[in-house]
């Protein structure tokens, strides 16, 4: 199954097969009602003849045969005896909607059980976006309404369900909200750019292709992405008989968010850390003003409430008012500062650094770097310096170069991980301000075509704004709308 897939399951517990299935089957199962629902109204008709006034039956009878769904809800009186036999159908129907995600949990991996469980608002929305789209699908052949109703049913039920589960929304926000709000721009930017491009869909043409390409690259997947998707977009609308605007737009998301998950099958998003007793060190590099020092201030606390023993070192010696900077974090996390005089050697701050986390058992050492422009070599060679530096003592060390990335900067972000990975061995990605910036699809490009892989996201300013990079949160924060179809923006 592709990550869009399980996306989707993981969220609405079904795929996009599992939907086309239920359709059909919804479909069956209202057709099979509305026969049940005529044979029905023949016999107690004739049995309550008594107290069933001729006419009213005779209406009702006819009543059925025009529309079969509505009349057990607004015939009551007369329809009971209709009704019946009826109604066991839609109750184990909705109960089978409600169940699918419980019974597909244990296939699962533990991320989509994880996912399942957050939010119910979610969930909620999805089902309606089912009925929504039933009812596209009916506006377009008037022999399935019956679904419809069908599903309003089950939407209905699950809403009822959900309710009583209320007090979970009152929970502290989890990650899956964090990426739901922080996400929030880039999302509504690559939704509202696709709905436009699709509002102009004629037919899938030549032109098409050249303007699906430039609405991508815009949208920060990066160029060699667009020209992909846009490739094997050619065969996959061919093969899919795309003809609506809904699916296109499905192939579309379909094929960005399966050509994540496969680029990134081998990728390994977890931070590293020492695997015998010396400290574990992370280096920190970056361009000015990515975020760098307030990513090691965020981590600094994470390690601190975890009960470990923390030091920073501040070797960025360049920039006036980095070292206080980095201070200021020391004092609020309540962790040590190596610190030295502006302008001295970077190296010599960070080889006093790792001398004293081995002497005195840090557990972790966090190095913030002066921020440097990818371009002048002088500045590459100096963190080459400190890289050795640090190996020198501990042989294992760095664990983690950490490039990070402002993320608002969309295609720059890319271009400056392409030239630090020229010079550096970066190990991985943080990437920061993803709150307020609409330039999410810019980790697309970083996994596509750089393959280092994400480990960490700035989701704003604060202690608590840092969290470890799930891509598939990630993935659903950026395109929930497209995936699960929710009316939720
Ligand atoms: N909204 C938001 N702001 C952030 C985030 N991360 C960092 N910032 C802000 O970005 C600005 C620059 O952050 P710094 O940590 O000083 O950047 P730096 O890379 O250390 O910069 P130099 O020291 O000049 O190299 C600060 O105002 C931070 O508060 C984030 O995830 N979200």
């Amino acid at each position: 199954m592709g990550l869009f897939d399980r996306i989707k399951k993981a969220f609405t517990g079904k795929d996009d097969s599992e939907d086309k299935d239920l359709e059909k089957k919804s479909q069956e199962e209202s057709e099979k009602e509305s026969d049940q629902t005529a044979e029905a109204n023949e016999a107690p008709a004739a049995e309550n003849s008594e107290t069933t006034p001729e006419v009213k039956s005779d209406e009702a009878a006819q009543s059925v045969e025009e529309t079969p769904t509505e009349e057990p809800q607004d015939k009551k009186p007369a329809t009971e005896p209709v009704k019946a036999p009826v109604q066991p159908e839609p109750v184990s129907k909705a109960e089978e909607v409600k169940k699918a995600p419980s019974e597909s949990e244990p296939t699962e991996t533990e991320h989509a059980e994880e996912l399942r469980e957050k939010p119910t608002e979610t969930e909620n929305k999805s089902e309606d976006t089912t009925v929504e789209e039933v009812t596209e699908e009916s506006s377009d052949n008037s022999e399935i309404q019956e679904p419809v109703e069908t599903e309003k049913e089950e939407s209905e039920s699950t809403e009822t369900t959900e309710s009583e589960a209320e007090p979970e929304e009152s929970a502290p926000k989890d990650d899956v909200q964090e990426y739901d709000e922080g996400l929030k721009k880039s999302r509504n930017s690559f939704s509202s750019r696709l709905n436009h491009f699709l509002a102009n869909f004629r037919s899938v043409d030549e032109d098409f292709f050249d303007d699906l390409e430039e609405l991508l690259i815009e949208s920060d997947v990066g160029y060699e992405t667009a020209m992909r998707i846009s490739d094997e977009l050619r065969e996959e609308v061919k093969l899919e008989n795309a003809k609506k605007q809904s699916d296109v737009s499905n192939v579309i998301v379909k094929k960005l968010v399966d050509m994540y998950g496969e680029e990134g099958k081998e990728e390994d998003n977890s931070l590293k850390f020492s695997d015998n007793k010396t400290p574990t060190v992370f280096l920190f590099v970056g361009v000015n003003g990515a975020g760098k020092t307030t990513t090691v201030g965020k981590l600094a606390h994470r390690y601190k409430q975890q009960g470990k023993k923390v030091l920073l070192a501040a070797a960025d010696t360049f920039r006036a008012g980095a070292i206080e900077q980095l201070q200021e974090w020391g004092k609020r996390d309540g962790v040590d500062v190596q610190a030295s005089k502006a302008h001295t050697d970077p190296a010599s701050v960070v080889y006093d650094a790792v001398k004293r986390a081995m002497e005195d058992d840090y557990d972790i050492l966090l190095v913030d770097t002066a921020g440097r422009l990818q371009n002048k070599e002088g500045l590459m060679r100096e963190l080459e310096k400190i890289k050795r530096v640090i190996t020198r003592e501990l042989p294992d060390a760095p664990q983690e170069v950490l490039l990070v990335l402002d993320g608002s900067t969309g295609q720059n972000a890319l271009s400056q991980a392409k030239q630090f990975n020229e010079t550096t061995d970066v190990s991985g990605i943080v990437l920061t301000k993803l709150d307020g910036s609409s330039q999410g699809g810019v980790v697309l490009a970083i996994r596509n075509e750089l393959h280092i892989p994400v480990k960490l996201v700035g989701l704003g300013e604060q202690m608590d704004d840092l969290r470890d990079f799930d891509p598939e949160k990630f993935i659903y924060g950026l395109f929930k709308d497209l995936i699960v179809g929710t009316s939720n923006k």
